[in-house]
């Protein structure tokens, strides 16, 4: 099939699905269109793709799942018979029904998943975990699923045929998460409001940054990265609680999962 263009659909609030997704996009031989929804949006953009663009779908997990935030866009997308391929990260815990929702939603929404991968990372709440992740030798993996992609969209006439399953719950496991709201240095916090402008939730009060709406926020951590004042923190009695946990439920050699 001539394919037209790569589009990469992805949520990434602290960097790491992107680089993930850039890897396999240099990988892949077609003019490459990038939609990055981390970046709050109230109105959502339109999400239209032709029957011969090839659509690369990246997520990191959150509680398993795909992060909420990241579907709110779906409901302006759509596909015609598009094919897909997906790509979920995670922090060497587990992904869970992550990569197996995400195909439910867009294989809902007209595309047709021809690939997906799961990627184990450095932990974006507790960095020791799986640190510095994806390593050299990982993006060694995640370039040569990019070529595979290549391969298979370059000398397929029809994408019909293919049937990828992925691993997961059906009904899906609840994601219930910590909920890590950063709190406020306000004597270091210098009222820039780039903590604001990038919060993907828009939980953070433009006027008066110092303020977080709890019932948005999502502990995604991307405030406290963008924060060159280092202002913003999670309490430490919280984040000492969870690294024991995922100390003991999360392996930093975790291999990556490739279905093709
Ligand atoms: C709220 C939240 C929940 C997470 N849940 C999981 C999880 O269930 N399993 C896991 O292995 N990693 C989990 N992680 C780690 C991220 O999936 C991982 O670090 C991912 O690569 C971050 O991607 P990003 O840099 O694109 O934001 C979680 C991180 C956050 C912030």
């Amino acid at each position: 099939m001539k394919m037209n263009e790569l589009k990469l659909v992805y949520f990434s609030p602290t960097g790491t699905t992107r680089k993930v997704i850039m890897e396999i996009s240099a990988n892949i031989n077609l003019k490459s269109v990038s939609y990055d929804l981390t970046v709050h949006k109230e109105k959502k953009p339109s999400l239209k793709f032709k029957s011969n663009d090839l659509v690369l779908f990246g997520i990191p997990v959150y509680a398993g799942r795909v992060p909420s935030t990241f579907l709110e866009y779906f409901e302006n997308l759509s596909g015609q018979g598009t094919p897909a391929a997906l790509v979920a990260t995670y922090g060497c815990r587990e992904y869970e029904d992550a990569l197996l929702e995400l195909k439910n939603e867009v294989e809902s929404r007209g595309f047709k998943v021809i690939g997906a991968a799961a990627f184990p990372t450095e932990h974006s709440i507790v960095r020791s975990i799986g640190l510095g992740r994806p390593n050299k030798q990982d993006l060694k993996g995640i370039a040569d699923f990019g070529m595979q992609l290549n391969r298979r969209v370059q000398s397929e006439t029809s994408f019909d045929q293919f049937n990828i399953v992925v691993p997961g719950n059906m009904p899906y496991r609840k994601a219930g998460a910590a909920q890590l709201t950063p709190k406020v240095d306000v004597t270091a916090c210098t009222m820039c409001g780039s903590c604001a402008k990038s919060c993907p939730t828009g939980a953070i009060d433009a006027k008066d940054p110092k303020k977080t709406n709890k019932k948005k926020c999502i502990s995604c951590q991307k405030c406290l990265r963008i924060c060159k004042q280092k202002a913003r923190y999670v309490s430490g009695t919280k984040m000492k609680l969870l690294t024991g946990k995922l100390n003991k439920a999360c392996q930093s050699d975790k291999k990556a999962d490739i279905f093709l």
